[in-house]
């Protein structure tokens, strides 16, 4: 039967690409570099099946994370294949399939949470129910120096994993949970007879459906079903009918996302596979995401796979290749005729970073090219100064990954503290940014609504009827934080927001650099709040930014806030589409941009060292199409520059 090739618009593919865009095989993995065109050739292998003849219902490709969704829904339409069409293709991560395989076997939606905060309480309970079983027989070993509360962030790590590795399941059904056991397995006994009460109030004591699932449960629900046989390979909810499953940024993919794609590949014996990946590009492994399932594991449980091989970046210079090869240590080719510039700009401090970007930044905006610069940050906290720099010369931006500074809740505590402490609501004349200052005080403050007439709504809904009726004015907002966001606060933290307020009535310059920070204490504040350290710590470095960036404002205290209305406003006034973007690395995989900055390239700047962190610098590194700018303090750089051969 002839095979016409797929024409795609705007590129001429590559032998190697073809020969991936028309192989039947039905089993085929492609493992390659960052930039090697991967996503492309996966769209080009789509859109050859489509052209066969395949219904575009018939073609599922599944990703591990949402950004890879959309990069390869643009990759498809940018080749060529009809918007429409693009559309009614199956293109989802394996958590948002796995829970549509869920509803369609138990017949209805689980509630699904999604913040660690939320499941705060569900983990709390468990410890305490762990530790008070009345028929345990290592007691001792379930004491814990630290509060349950304080325990919650380090059992879901341990959860995640052992989710995500299915590490229970792979028990003998009758060997029972011992200390001895758990310390092989690699996790304390505490863990695992938490994770047991956990699991055991999750489902909730329903046999068929769990009250609630957390992200990742999805996936590790679908598996475990699909383990116990409760869901098989003949279930309708598996049997699509598909005719092509693809796999993008397969070395994501954990021992839960993997028995899911077996059971599909299983319930699917005539649908051709396609997986591609990149070992190096691992970075989620706290969710037991292991490259071996593109190989070994593979190999082992699937079957011998085709391997077919894409050996040159497509995106960016040779020269870039070698930097980026030496940080991974292995060889890395691209097309010599891809020019990329490399900039190392040493800056002794953030803020000199910070007005080196938004001069970067400034100069593309009279060619309408600042959609095509990405900055790439590692933590939210180091947009505060960029943030601050671009307002001031005028330049659009947009943030991805996390919420621009002035929109972030402990900015707005700050800001409402202010206007709270002087009875000035300037910069809040809107209800919607009176709700939001409200809502922040009310996070941070751990006050609950408690209310007779909203017993009757959860939380949550009562919390946004009372703050509704709150914001309607500045006189009903001052008069709900006095009376009840202060009074119903947490007693730690309403004697921090008094202390914090108390300065700042005072308007004193000095009081407010020498001691706003300790009165308010923002880490012990956001510690009672978040369950992840980490979150924590970005809270109160935010905030400890702010307080920089407000005290190097000349005009004092009362200046400075208005400076932030000031800034808030030019924000809102500054909508265009075209606007440069600061955004996690994460929120960029996939994805690529002429221009990427990444900066603070300095020692304890941009992590540990560690392989998920240089991963993470690799995946920043190989966004760049044109042009790639590090920015580091040449008193201590990281030494991932040295590994990259940047600097001797
Ligand atoms: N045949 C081709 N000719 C020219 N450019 C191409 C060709 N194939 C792909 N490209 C370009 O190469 C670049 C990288 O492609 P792609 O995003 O598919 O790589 P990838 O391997 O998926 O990257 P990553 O692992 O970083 O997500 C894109 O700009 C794409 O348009």
């Amino acid at each position: 039967m002839s095979d016409v090739p797929f024409q795609p618009t705007g590129i001429t593919p590559s032998a190697e690409q073809l020969a991936i865009q028309l192989l039947r095989t039905r089993l085929l993995l492609v493992e390659a570099n960052a930039g090697a065109a991967k996503t492309t050739t996966l769209a080009l292998r789509i859109a050859q099946a489509l052209q066969r003849g395949a219904q575009p219902e018939t073609v599922l490709a599944l990703t591990y994370t949402a950004p890879a969704v959309t990069a390869l829904q643009q990759r498809l339409a940018s080749i060529g294949v009809p918007r429409a069409v693009v559309q009614k293709l199956r293109i989802q991560t394996f958590e948002a399939f796995s829970l549509a395989v869920l509803v369609a076997a138990e017949g209805v939606a689980t509630r699904v949470i999604a913040s660690p905060e939320q499941a705060r309480p569900y983990v709390v309970r468990a410890i305490e129910r762990a530790q008070s079983l009345p028929d345990e027989r290592h007691p001792d070993d379930l004491m814990a120096d630290a509060q349950p509360h304080d325990l919650v962030e380090g059992l879901l790590k341990s959860f995640d994993v052992l989710k995500g590795r299915m590490v229970v399941e792979h028990l003998d059904p009758e060997e029972r949970m011992t200390p001895a056991l758990a310390d092989e397995l690699g996790f304390g006994y505490l863990t695992m007879r938490a994770w047991a009460c956990y699991e055991f109030a999750r489902k909730g004591g329903h046999p068929d459906r769990p009250e609630f699932r957390f992200q990742g449960d999805g996936a590790y629900d679908l598996a475990r079903a699909l383990l116990s046989g409760e869901i098989d390979a003949g279930d309708a909810a598996l049997q699509q009918g598909l005719t092509l499953i693809c796999v993008d940024e397969m070395h994501d993919v954990n021992r839960a996302a993997f028995t899911v794609l077996k059971a599909v590949l299983a319930a699917n014996p005539r649908a051709a596979f396609v997986g591609v990946g990149d070992r190096d590009q691992v970075i989620h492994s706290q969710t037991g995401a292991e490259a071996g399932f593109m190989r070994e594991h593979f190999r082992a449980e699937i079957g011998t796979p085709e391997v077919l091989p894409l050996t040159h970046s497509r995106r960016f210079s040779p020269q870039l290749a070698r930097h980026v090869g030496a940080l991974a240590g292995k060889p890395y080719a691209a097309d010599d005729a891809l020019q990329t510039a490399i900039r190392l700009e040493p800056c002794e401090s953030p803020r000199l970073a910070a007005a080196f970007i938004a001069r970067q930044a400034q100069a593309h905006h009279p060619q309408k090219a600042l959609s095509s610069l990405r900055v790439l940050l590692r933590h939210a906290a180091q947009s505060v100064l960029i943030e601050h720099e671009l307002l001031r010369l005028g330049v659009p931006y947009d943030a991805v990954g996390f919420a621009p500074y002035l929109e972030r809740p402990e900015t707005l505590l700050v800001r409402g503290l202010h206007a709270s402490a002087c009875q000035d609501y300037t910069g809040f004349e809107t209800p919607a940014q009176r709700a939001a200052l409200l809502d922040a005080l009310l996070l941070f403050s751990g006050a609950r609504v408690d209310s007779i007439e909203l017993r009757h709504l959860d939380s949550a809904d009562a919390q946004r009827v009372a703050v509704a009726e709150a914001a309607v004015s500045a006189d009903t907002t001052h008069a709900f934080i006095d009376a009840h966001v202060l009074r119903s606060a947490h007693p730690a933290a309403r004697r921090q927001l008094q202390a914090a307020m108390a300065l700042l009535r005072t308007q004193d310059a000095g009081a407010f650099e020498a001691s706003f920070l300790n009165a308010l204490d923002p880490l012990a504040l956001a510690a009672r709040v978040f369950v992840r350290r980490e979150d924590a710590a970005q809270v109160a470095d935010n905030i400890a930014q702010l307080h920089r960036v407000a005290v190097t404002e000349e005009a004092g205290v009362a200046g400075a806030f208005r400076m932030f209305t000031a800034m808030d406003g030019a924000r809102r006034r500054l909508r265009s589409n075209d606007r440069v973007v600061l955004s996690s690395i994460e929120a960029a995989k996939g994805l690529e941009f002429d221009h990427v900055i990444v900066p603070h390239l300095s020692a304890g700047e941009f992590g540990d060292g560690s392989t998920e962190t240089r991963n993470l610098l690799y995946v920043a590194m190989t966004r760049a199409r044109r042009q790639l700018t590090l920015t580091f303090d040449p008193r201590r750089p990281s030494r991932f520059l040295k590994d990259a051969a940047l600097i001797d």
